[in-house]
């Protein structure tokens, strides 16, 4: 182990041969938690037509775009942490509901970009809501009608005529039911929302209501994702996010949106246990120091909480081994943009 490479794993290394058998278990086997396919709804007419399609998710940050993700997925795809923009990639999370396919894009915040990076979170935003099949607006019910709620509705106008836009009010615990409704009518006054939800993304209120009209408003099509893949799918991505929420939560305000994390490697033991390599990329060598902390307690700490997490999500045993990379300029590395999920080219930004 190198002075960059921390693991809290003090268990002895498996060293049996590679796991292949057909019993091992794979990251689809993730546990209660993970996203699992369902099989079409019992009473769902047999002839009925399957149905898939892509629904962005746009709110200014903190609207609670991730929370709801997670609902509807019944997974931790995206990270929830008090801290705005901590989406960073666009994660999908995929939601079965009798023969229909609800492929989620979790889009970054939409804010006025100041980077070149932040410039292409809000490019891939707005990409992913004019290539998607529905566009769900998430808008905080105590906020109300804020200038960047403004600003998003008047990007509104330029998705397709024919995209369906809901309007969906979250946290609805936090405010009166007066209140909600005159905020709902002044909102589709200003815009011809298809339909408007009032939901609590926390505590799940609305949501089935939601995510059964996504079902049957979603194009017919054959499903977009094999049932054997979706699980799995994104099983990596979370596995690097929740590293990087511990990192976040850890540097507090020192470096948190100039680091990345991927997952490079994940071996299923025969033991039923997974053994994960992960990167942590960070734009400085100087900040290679922060990360890695005195003696390297810094990111033992960051392993030991992100392994306790995995193991919990995934129902078994974790092996997690972290390494500390720099890449210089991260920020500005166009190509570094498709592999995080983020499309960016200029002329995109139609954030302006
Ligand atoms: N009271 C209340 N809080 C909620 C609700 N939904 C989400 N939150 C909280 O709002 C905060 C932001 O939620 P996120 O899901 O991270 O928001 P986001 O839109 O994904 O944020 P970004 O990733 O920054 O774009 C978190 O603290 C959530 O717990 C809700 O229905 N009620």
């Amino acid at each position: 182990m190198t002075d960059d490479t921390a693991s809290d794993d003090t268990g002895p290394e498996a060293t049996g041969p590679e796991n292949t058998g057909p019993e091992n278990t794979g990251p689809e086997n993730a546990g209660p938690e993970s996203t699992t396919p369902a099989e079409p709804a019992p009473g769902a007419a047999p002839d009925q037509p399957t149905r898939a399609g892509f629904v962005a998710l746009i709110g200014e940050p903190n609207a609670g775009k991730s929370t709801l993700l997670n609902q509807m997925v019944g997974a931790k795809v995206s990270i929830v942490t008090h801290k705005v923009q901590t989406t960073r990639a666009r994660i999908r999370g995929i939601a079965m509901h009798g023969p229909a396919q609800i492929v989620f894009v979790d889009t970054p915040g939409i804010f006025r970009p100041r980077r070149r990076l932040d410039r292409s979170m809000v490019a891939a935003a707005w990409g992913g809501a004019s290539d998607a099949d529905i566009v769900l607006l998430l808008i905080e019910a105590h906020r109300g009608v804020t200038d960047g709620v403004q600003g998003i509705m008047g990007q509104l106008a330029q998705l397709p005529k024919a995209t369906p836009v809901a309007l969906i009010i979250n946290k609805i615990d936090r405010v009166k039911a007066e209140t909600l409704l005159a905020l709902s009518q002044q909102l589709n006054e200003a815009f011809p929302f298809t339909e408007t939800f009032m939901i609590s993304a926390e505590r799940g209120h609305g949501c089935q209501q939601l995510r059964g009209w996504l079902a049957k408003t979603l194009p017919e099509s054959p499903w977009l994702y094999p049932e054997d893949q979706i699980a799995d799918l994104p099983m990596r991505m979370i596995a690097a996010e929740i590293t990087r929420e511990k990192l976040t939560l850890r540097l507090h305000e020192e470096i948190p949106y100039q680091l990345t994390v991927e997952t490079e490697a994940w071996e299923e033991k025969t033991d039923g246990s997974a053994r994960i390599e992960q990167v942590v990329y960070v734009a400085r060598q100087g900040h290679k120091g922060i990360v890695l902390g005195k003696g390297g307690e810094t990111i033992k700490a960051v392993g030991q909480a992100s392994r306790v997490e995995l193991e919990e999500f995934m129902g078994r045993r974790v092996h997690l081994f972290l390494q500390v990379r720099v890449r210089e300029n991260w920020e500005n590395e166009a190509e570094r943009y498709d592999e995080i999920g983020l499309n960016y080219r200029d002329g995109d930004d139609r954030s302006k």
